[in-house]
């Protein structure tokens, strides 16, 4: 068999984000295959056979690749809507329009978001798609197959809704699933899909949606599911003051205890939003090793809160970042949530210290790592880890005078990608995407957006 061809990396400022925080002033990363084979102070060692490529990295800081934990792809052509709502206006808003979605649209959104994320950092996506009207193809196929062209690794998180207006939930009656249908498609497309291996590059996860669009039935059912299939399960969680009265009048409790009744409490749960969680919901998370994806842009943007981030991570709780649905999260880009994070969450506890800037790219990689149960394999830079990273260009106008180079990615503008890293294969060069077309992509879903806007207002 022939030995893997070598990139190595040279002259960069590192930051691992591994356990200990290593980080290299000036070294060097090399590359096998699609794994990191050695990474330290200085330059490569000497003698190294079968390399395919150097490159010199003088001004730039290397970090393992940004692991984006919630999204949802289709709402890229459904962005500026509905701008001034809270949750609950912003989702009746737009579950009509978003109720007509088909293929050719949900593959052209995939295709942005997923651009928008890879030429900004994000080597690991996710995308948790609820909107399954009938007769509107393979989705799930459309979205896996934009992600595998795209070349980023890839969780597909098959959502789903069965409780509408008529049973006391939010969407209207048209837009959901039934609960027998929701749960065979859900492991038809895990059966299908999902890849278990250390390398795996698509996987799959058991997702209703939310506690005021899915049944008691669906949400047991589907833990056992996922249980049964060996999968992870996603859903949104305590995002709103509305949806937290909502679980009191329905359920007689709050959402954190209405999931652990569920059996939605676990190691191989995470959950978007989780901002309001009392001290009794962030222990219960902690106990359970339950996961966030905490998306502070789209918390902000509907005014949902502040969640407790701080608390959180001092508890022991796994915490990712997410860009959310970009009908919530127009800018659809992971790395300003860094910067978004840390801020926010300044604000949230009036603490100057709540998270710094280390903190802050701990959540964006390792963090989401852990939440997409994927820590053992990427979220760091480490021997044996796949070879998941971003070379980030810090000697521009915008960064080369502030000293740290973790300090000037995360406080300073949004740094340039020089290159991008998944699995070994460069899939970003010079802020360009190697394995897009971005014009393209911009011009289908342009014209996406009018069919789907064209075809909402008919309806
Ligand atoms: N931010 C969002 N929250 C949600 N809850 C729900 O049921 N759907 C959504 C969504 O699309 N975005």
């Amino acid at each position: 068999m022939a030995a893997d061809r070598r990139i190595v990396i040279e002259n960069c400022a590192i930051a691992t984000v591994d356990g200990h925080d290593t980080e290299y002033a000036s070294g060097h990363v090399v590359l096998a295959g699609n794994r990191i084979e050695s990474l330290g102070a200085g330059a490569a060692p000497g003698g190294l056979e079968n390399v395919a490529r150097r490159i010199d990295a003088s001004g730039h800081l290397v970090t393992p690749g940004l692991i984006n934990t919630h999204h949802h792809f289709y709402q890229w052509i459904t962005r500026g809507l509905a701008t001034d709502h809270n949750l609950f206006n912003w989702l009746v808003a737009l579950y009509p329009t978003w109720a007509r979605i088909d293929e050719p649209m949900v593959r052209a959104a995939a295709q942005g978001s997923l651009a928008m994320m890879a030429r900004g950092g994000v080597t690991t996506a996710m995308d948790h798609h609820y909107v399954f009207p009938q007769g509107s193809g393979d989705l799930s196929g459309a979205i896996i197959g934009a992600a595998r062209d795209m070349g980023v690794r890839f969780t597909l998180a098959r959502g789903s809704m069965d409780r509408s207006e008529k049973d006391g939930g939010l969407p209207p009656d048209f837009a959901v699933e039934t609960l027998d249908g929701a749960l065979a498609a859900t492991e038809e497309t895990v059966r299908q899909h999902h890849d278990s291996s250390f390398d795996a590059m698509t996987q799959i996860a058991v997702a209703p949606c939310s506690p005021f669009s899915v049944s008691t039935e669906l949400l047991r059912d589907g833990a056992q599911l996922a249980r049964r299939l060996g999968v992870r399960l996603h859903t949104h969680g305590s995002e709103t003051v509305e949806e937290e009265k909502f679980c009191h009048e329905l359920f007689g409790m709050g959402p954190t205890d209405y999931f652990e009744s569920t059996g939605w409490l676990g190691e191989d749960v995470w959950m978007a939003h989780c901002v309001h969680m009392n001290d009794s919901d962030i222990a219960a998370f902690a106990r359970s090793g339950t996961g966030v994806a905490h998306c502070p842009s789209s918390n902000a943007r509907l005014a949902a809160g502040i969640a407790r981030v701080p608390d959180m991570l001092a508890a022991g709780v796994p915490v990712g970042l997410g860009v959310d649905g970009t009908a919530s999260n127009e800018s659809g880009e992971l790395h300003t949530e860094l910067r978004n994070a840390l801020l926010i969450n300044r604000l949230g506890g009036h603490r100057e210290a709540a998270l710094n800037a280390r903190q802050a790219l701990r959540l964006g990689t390792y963090g989401g790592a852990q939440v997409l149960g994927r820590a053992a394999e990427t979220g760091s830079l480490e021997p044996g880890k796949l070879a998941d990273l971003v070379l980030w260009k810090l000697d521009t106008l915008a960064h080369a005078s502030i000293a740290d180079p973790v300090t000037a990615l995360v406080f300073g503008a949004a740094a340039p990608v020089t290159a991008s890293f998944v699995n070994g294969r460069q899939i970003v060069e010079d802020g360009r995407l190697l394995t897009a077309d971005e014009d393209a992509i911009a011009r289908a879903t342009r014209d996406e957006a009018r069919r789907l806007a064209r075809i909402a207002a008919e309806a």
